[in-house]
């Protein structure tokens, strides 16, 4: 018999992931699975589950949960030689990762993209000895971001982001970055540099509608500059998917990048608190398995 394993945290969104196992575990028994549930309790153990299902050669982890518990799922295959299949069933607030595959955040729907025989294959990002899979962001906005509150997040959605980072706009200005990629070398002011592997991070999918989740790519955007009069203008680039043709940003792709700058700065790793610069980055194509509708 095949084995899958479920990995559920019932703190994601509305705290619901566990109503909605039985229904999985049935469909997965239906399909020859053996079904553990993993449940989790803190930081990490998701990471620890994956691991295991590695090691012991599951076929299947389904992570439910939000964008966290799914990158922490994540960074534990991603080290791994067996690497299962990953389903994805998307129950935070945000859901950057299934937004990016299409999968629907009606959890009902996601859920039946399980009984879906299609994978495809999706790149990883590798930034210093960790992983992501959306987005990198450095500069005050990204630090802006880790004061948006759950709650907000609820209540506003991608708008949060835009209203911390608008507090940053008043308090200060862009900041010197070095960027060496692919033997090239940008050097300039930034106010915020971000590098993507798909089009969606914190809810904006047309952030970065360049990023394909499986191009071998990462691409970067530095907005070297903006205050408040510019800015309404580069919202509106953002929410047309056209932010790479905006004046004052700078657009490029690359399988490999070292950002460093003279300043403290820290980053963002897909909505998580990052190390600071200097940081590395490069792309592991087509790493995982995604199952898809
Ligand atoms: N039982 C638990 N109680 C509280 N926190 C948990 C538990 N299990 C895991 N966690 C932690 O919760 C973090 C956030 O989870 P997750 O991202 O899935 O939900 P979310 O924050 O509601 O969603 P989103 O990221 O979309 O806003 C995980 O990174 C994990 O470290």
């Amino acid at each position: 018999m095949k084995k899958a394993m479920l990995i559920v945290n019932p703190s994601s969104g509305k705290e619901e992931a566990l109503d909605h196992v039985e229904k999985i575990e049935k469909i997965l028994f239906d399909k020859g699975y053996d079904v553990n549930v993993a449940q989790t309790e803190k930081e990490l153990d998701a990471t620890l589950y994956c691991q295991n299902a590695c090691k012991d050669e599951f076929d299947l982890v389904v992570s439910l949960g939000g964008d966290g518990t799914l990158h922490e799922t994540i960074n534990g295959m991603v080290d791994q030689k067996h690497r299962p299949l990953l389903g994805i069933i998307p129950l935070g607030t945000v859901n950057d990762f299934a937004r990016a595959l299409d999968i629907p955040l009606d959890v009902e729907k996601a859920i039946d993209i399980l009984k879906s025989n299609r994978a495809k294959e999706v790149d990883i990002g590798r930034f210093n000895d960790q992983y992501f899979v959306n987005i990198v962001a450095a500069g005050a906005i990204a630090e802006a971001t880790y004061e948006v509150k759950p709650q907000q997040k609820t209540k506003f959605g991608p708008l949060a982001y835009i209203m911390e980072g608008m507090k940053t706009i008043s308090n200060n200005s862009s900041y010197p970055i070095r960027i060496e990629y692919d033997g090239k070398v940008w050097e300039g002011g930034s106010f915020l540099f971000l590098a993507a592997l798909t089009n969606s991070a914190g809810g904006f999918e047309k952030l970065s509608p360049e990023a394909k989740v499986n191009d071998g790519k990462i691409h970067c955007y530095v907005v070297t500059q903006v205050n408040m009069i510019r800015l309404a203008s580069i919202v509106s680039a953002i929410l047309r998917g056209e932010l790479k043709n905006e004046k004052d940003v700078e657009y490029f792709k690359a399988d490999h990048i070292k950002l460093s700058s003279e300043e403290n700065l820290v980053t963002n790793v897909d909505g998580e608190e990052g190390d600071s610069l200097p940081v590395e980055l490069s792309v592991l194509p087509s790493h995982i398995r995604v199952v898809v509708e």
